[in-house]
């Protein structure tokens, strides 16, 4: 049975607790969430309303000194425990360009499948490759893709390392509309068959509608509602959200 602190107690292996509050001048982040890990789950929310220092601090990219976070029955931070990201059982894919330009495409995907020991990879090489459609691409060099297969090829990366928790910050926003289409349906194609849950960061109101199980809607630091995108549509103002998204949205 697991332990924090001396208590003992059941954890929820469905779900995952992030509760985190950080102080800065410029952001005040208070947040308390229980998600489910399956699914999509999309971190929506305005300019710089909290979601990558949400993510930062679930990832242990920064510290956040006070700050709770369970996956599953693994604890990754509590008053005693910090699990530094690299022991952190997650994947994540920035909105920039990841991949390291001096190595080709077959060696950045390597790269992934080599930072997880054997006993624990899930996928195969093949099987992400042939999920993504990177066939034709192994031989290439970073700079010799567009910025869409850029993306796939770091999202594959990510996968290799059989991350129980993927997370992905506006993976989406630097490339143009029909890219950002091109690669949607590869996301849901994903989340389906490596079933590989993922927390999806994004100020694009289509993106998180097409793909999101769970929506969480963050402002000014807090979470204003969690729950189904359906759900919310019928709670929340939809003309607000649709010219909010208009008004956000780098397309
Ligand atoms: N390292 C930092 N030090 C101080 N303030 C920061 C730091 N990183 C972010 N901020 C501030 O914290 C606030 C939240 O930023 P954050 O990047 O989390 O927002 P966001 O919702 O992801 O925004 P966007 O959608 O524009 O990426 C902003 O006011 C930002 O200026």
């Amino acid at each position: 049975m697991p332990s924090i602190n001396g208590h003992v107690g059941y954890f929820d292996m469905n779900t995952m607790h992030i509760a985190l509050q950080l102080k800065r001048h410029t952001c005040d982040l208070d947040v308390d969430l229980t998600l489910p890990i399956q699914g999509i789950t999309a971190l929506f929310g305005p300019s710089g309303s909290g979601k990558t220092t949400l993510l930062r601090g679930l990832a242990g990219l920064d510290r956040v000194k006070q700050g709770h976070i369970r996956v599953g029955e693994s604890i990754w931070q509590n008053e005693q425990i910090f699990v530094p990201t690299h022991c952190r059982a997650l994947g994540y894919v920035f909105q920039e360009n990841s991949l390291f330009p001096h190595l080709s495409v077959k060696h950045n995907l390597e790269y992934g499948l080599k930072r997880c020991p054997k006993e624990r990879q899930q996928y195969s090489f093949e099987q992400v490759v042939a999920w993504l459609g990177l066939s034709d691409l192994l031989k290439r060099q970073p700079h010799e893709l567009s910025g869409g297969q850029r993306q796939k090829v770091a999202i594959g990366r990510a996968i290799l390392t059989s991350p129980e928790l993927l997370l992905m910050d506006e993976p989406l926003s630097n490339l143009d509309q029909g890219s950002k289409n091109e690669i949607l349906p590869y996301l849901k194609r994903i989340n389906v068959e490596a079933n590989i849950p993922m927390i999806y960061v994004s100020h694009a109101l289509s993106e998180v509608l097409y793909l999101a199980d769970t929506l969480v809607l963050i402002d000014q630091g807090r979470i204003t509602a969690v729950g189904s995108p359906h759900d919310l549509a019928a709670q929340l103002d939809f003309g607000f959200m649709t010219s909010l998204s208009a008004f956000l949205d780098r397309d």
